[in-house]
């Protein structure tokens, strides 16, 4: 049984006793909450030693996402407020806060917020040793009180004397009716919570042995379960080999399967056919049975002599006979151990079948007489299955599919499964099914009041037991990985049987025992270690590894993986280099992609299916940012967007083009150029989106701009590296988007440091694909579309000589790394190798080093999938060293909002006296976090 509220509040204790300012010295000096962190081992030799590694590094990915808030201005300004009551409870000190009228809308429960006495954004050197602790944010009342948490035993504080000093100090404070404080929101932290209890509960998972170990079994032969014959037949028609032996791979009662999907191999296919396998899987005797049947019927012979008779009608006794032997529960059999579960659990859930559809999924036709046992063994007819994955719109394309497709019954037909997607921000076009939804059209109109607070709490409650039911009553229920760690699941009575995730490889390890803790027999880890991994804040936590999944680390321990092994996505001389790179030449090209993907422009070498562009542009940072850009690339995507649109104007008409870019500022400085060339209107014709933004989708043409220059000053007595560019994670995501035409545009001695790079570029020679534009560029691609110039370059023999160095260097890395046992290399250290391989290829100093070797900095590099946040960061960044303004008129004080709080007329302005007459704070969110930022760092 999961434990939630005892694991948040053991939480609490360790987050609310940190010393905020302590900390935010110790980070800015490259330290953290920990002196030391474990590295994160392939296996594990038992689950102490799993929490034991596990739990400090999801703190310190804690700690470094709040201050990662503050750094980038996701907080907000503080507000003034105002202790109205306290009371104690447990441990913790529950105080009334009252705020100025609308700031706490700015908080939201389970934030984690920072109350000092003074100003944090004051810039006196007195704040750090003030009056502060960190609360946490447990619920609004009404619109002006935030109730809040402080954790303040001094034993449990932190910091010596000293923070046993200031607990017993604050406590008092708090405890002071009317005392003025400041209150600073810090960020949500729901998820680390859940990942925390996950942890915590991880035991519970049913095979945890085996991702501890890394082992793998299967279930005793006897319980081993089939697809039905009509079923195979019609995924055979629809699935390749490799996509259906991974449909194949749990059926043997495996409890962990991983399923990886290099790009365009099929995933979200195979999740949907997976799906329909695990809901209609039989036992092995049973499908057998039906085969022979059939088989029989098909060809006119005599069924067996067993299939004979249980082709007759049976009579009503055999029936009940065989119902009640399958069914124990509905007849009442209670023999010791048959019937132990819930009775919810083995109730037939309810199936809407579409009107008129002429689909079935009653599982009591051509079953009847072997009614099968469903992969949870004492179920009904349907698995209850959990569907997760990272993000909501990884999870949103899953149930866009079904609702689109459907799921494949046993007979090999479409059907409508029972679905529900939970969890908010979700994409419009699935909030057909919807939690909320389904819940507002049981409940009617009249009902809907309680939604949205007005319904008191009878209309609450009510509105939360039927979500427990409906998801109770569900085949397949959709979260992202947070969210299933959300109350409602904790309160469900029908555990799930199966779990899949999807992008299991782009979430750290608690975040993947969030759905397992809930109790599943089974769970399929579906992803693509070779692309992006998971976004991890913490440097430090990196470097030991956390940002490995746990698809990565159990593939890495040895674990069985199934591979979809034909990608119908690119050109094959797209996929040719990603396949012998990334996936040991195991990337097959399915039939008829290249018939597909070929194309007019084609016809022009330097359009595709693969160019190398090798342009000698100058890396730089924008000012006062710190991402960079290369002007000359962005001119060269321009010129080759222009030549393509106006010799294919079809290219113009349909949103067909990308640019992508491992940098924020280069993808600004793209948007801005197309947009001041080419207008507001045919600027959005092209998607301009970082490779982080990128992953999971594609376009016909890709051109992806590298960035990177060659480096001139050694850092620590090395060249520094080309940083993430040299990710192998991200070079797979960035050229793999292209469907028809990849185009790179980078500077090759800057990129040859890196083996992959290298390698890219050698296939590029190798192919004849390698051009070097000379400025103006606009004049040289006309010159080579026209034919006046040759465009293809063959590199000088000194150029090959460096490459080849380059790739043996990297040859021989790589084979080191692969041989390393135990820890996974960390960035700071791939960085290290790159500035070696560098030297060895004798790059030439042409630009000024920034010094970004390959961490740090990088990974603040990481948008995310969401383009409008990354325009929000750019700007953001842009404002970042403005000086802050404090609007005079918002200032108000403490006593004021004393006053208002208390509905006194204190305030001898004459204004006081209601709580609406207090103005709010006008600054904005990021000049509150940049000076708090600043202060900090003071
Ligand atoms: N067995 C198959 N036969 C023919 N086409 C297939 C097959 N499997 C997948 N496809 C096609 O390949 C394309 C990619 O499939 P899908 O979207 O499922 O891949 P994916 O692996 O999820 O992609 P991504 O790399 O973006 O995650 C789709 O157009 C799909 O129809």
């Amino acid at each position: 049984m999961v434990d939630a509220v005892g694991s948040q509040q053991q939480l609490h204790k360790i987050l609310l006793g940190w010393d905020y300012f302590d900390l935010w010295r110790r980070c800015e000096d490259g330290g953290g909450v920990f002196e030391d962190l474990k590295g994160v081992p392939k296996t594990f030799s038992s689950f102490k030693e799993y929490q034991s590694v596990m739990e400090p590094l999801l703190l310190e990915e804690c700690c470094a996402q709040i201050m990662r808030g503050v750094e980038e201005g996701e907080v907000m300004s503080p507000h003034p407020a105002v202790v109205a009551s306290h009371e104690h409870r447990e441990d913790f000190l529950i105080v009334r806060l009252v705020l100025q009228t609308g700031a706490t809308e700015v908080y939201t429960d389970n934030d984690l917020v920072l109350i000092c006495k003074e100003n944090p954004e004051a810039e006196t050197q007195t704040v750090n040793a003030s009056l502060h602790a960190l609360g946490f944010c447990e619920a609004h009342e009404g619109q002006q009180v935030l109730r809040a948490k402080f954790y303040l035993v001094p034993s449990g504080q932190a910091g010596g004397a000293r923070g046993v000093q200031r607990a017993k100090a604050m406590s008092a404070g708090l405890c002071t009716p009317s005392s003025c404080w400041w209150l600073l929101r810090l960020g949500n932290i729901s998820t680390i919570t859940r990942e925390w209890t996950a942890l915590q509960h991880a035991h519970l998972v049913p095979f945890m042995d085996i991702l501890i170990s890394a082992r793998s079994r299967a279930a005793p032969a006897s319980k081993h379960l089939d697809i039905p014959p009509g079923m195979r037949e019609a995924m055979e028609r629809d699935c390749n080999p490799s996509q259906m032996s991974a449909l194949q791979a749990g059926l043997d009662g495996t409890p962990v399967v991983l399923i990886q999907g290099p790009p365009g191999t099929g995933k979200t296919r195979t999740i949907l056919n997976l799906l329909s396998v695990i809901m209609n899987s039989a036992h092995k005797t049973s499908i057998a049975f039906m085969s022979s049947v059939v088989a029989a019927g098909r060809e006119g012979s005599e069924p067996p002599a067993s299939g004979l008779a249980a082709l007759l009608p049976p009579s009503l006794e055999d029936r009940e006979r065989l119902h009640a032997a399958q069914c124990p529960w509905l007849y009442g059999d209670l023999r010791p151990g048959r019937n132990t579960g819930n009775c919810r659990d083995e109730v037939t859930p309810y199936d809407p079948v579409p009107q008129g559809s002429g689909v079935h999924d009653d599982c009591f036709g051509l079953l009847r007489r072997v009614a099968p046992h469903r992969l949870g063994r004492n179920m009904g007819p349907k698995a209850h299955v959990l569907v997760c994955a990272p993000s909501n719109s990884a999870l949103d394309e899953i149930v866009m599919r079904i609702l689109r497709s459907g799921l494949m019954d046993k007979d090999g037909a479409n059907f409508a499964p029972s679905l529900v997607r939970v969890g908010v921000r979700s994409h419009h076009s699935v909030a057909a099914v919807s939690l909320d939804n389904i819940v507002d059209s049981r409940l009617g109109a009249g009902e809907k009041g309680a939604k949205t607070g007005g319904g008191g709490s009878a209309g609450a409650a009510e509105r939360d037991r039927m979500r427990v039911a409906i998801l109770d009553e569900a085949n397949i229920v959709c979260s992202t990985l947070s969210f299933a760690g959300s109350s409602v699941f904790y309160r469900l009575s029908r555990k799930f049987d199966v779990v899949v995730i999807d992008e299991a490889a782009q979430a750290v390890e608690p975040s993947t025992l969030v759905p397992m803790v809930m109790g599943c027999k089974q769970v399929y880890l579906v992803g693509d270690p070779v692309q992006l991994p998971a976004t991890v804040i913490a440097t430090r936590a990196v470097e030991k590894g956390y940002d490995c999944s746990l698809f990565k680390r159990l593939q890495t321990a040895g674990y069985p993986v199934k591979i979809l092994d034909t990608q119908y996505r690119m050109h094959p001389e797209i996929s040719a280099f990603p396949s012998q790179e990334f996936y040991e030449g195991r990337l097959l090209n399915g039939e008829g992609v290249e018939d597909e993907t070929t194309q007019p422009w084609h016809s022009q070498p330097a359009f595709g299916p693969f160019a190398f562009f090798d342009i000698a542009g100058k890396e730089s940072t924008p000012p006062g940012g710190a991402s960079i850009m290369n002007k000359a690339e962005v001119h060269m995507v321009l010129v080759i967007y222009r030549e393509l649109v106006h010799a294919y104007p079809q290219l113009r008409r349909s949103a067909s083009v990308a640019v992508i870019s491992p940098y924020k500022a280069q993808v600004k400085l793209l948007r801005d150029t197309f947009r001041t060339a080419l207008g507001e209107e045919a600027a959005r014709l092209v998607d301009i989106n970082t490779i982080d933004g990128f992953q999971g989708r594609e376009k016909d043409i890709c051109i992806f701009s590298a960035v990177r220059s060659p480096a001139v000053a050694k850092k620590n007595g090395r060249r520094p590296g080309i940083g993430f560019v040299a990710d192998e994670r991200r070079i797979n995501v960035g050229i793999t988007r292209a469907r028809c035409s990849l185009i790179v545009i980078g500077n090759i001695r800057a990129l040859q440091v890196d083996g992959h790079w290298a390698n890219l570029i050698h296939s590029a020679i190798t192919r004849r694909c390698l051009y070097r534009p000379k400025p103006p560029y606009a004049n040289w691609m006309a010159d080579v579309l026209a034919g006046t110039v040759v465009g293809r370059v063959e590199p000088t023999a000194q150029e090959l000589s460096a490459l080849e160095k380059s790739r043996a260097r990297a040859a021989r890395i790589a084979a080191e790394r692969g041989a390393k046992a135990g820890e996974y290399a960390a960035l700071d250290a791939m960085g290290e190798l790159e500035g070696q391989a560098g030297e060895m290829a004798g790059n030439p100093a042409t630009a000024a080093a920034d010094g970004s070797g390959g961490s740090g900095r990088e990974v603040l590099e990481n948008p995310g999938a969401d383009e409008g946040a990354v325009w929000a960061e750019e700007e953001d960044e842009d404002e970042e060293d403005k000086p802050v303004q404090l609007d005079a008129a918002a200032a108000i004080t403490a006593d004021q909002l004393a006053a208002a709080a208390m509905g006194a007329g204190a305030d001898d302005s004459g204004s006081g006296g209601g709580t609406a007459a207090v103005p709010a704070p006008k600054r904005t969110a990021q000049e509150g976090g940049a000076a708090a930022g600043k202060r900090a760092r003071a």
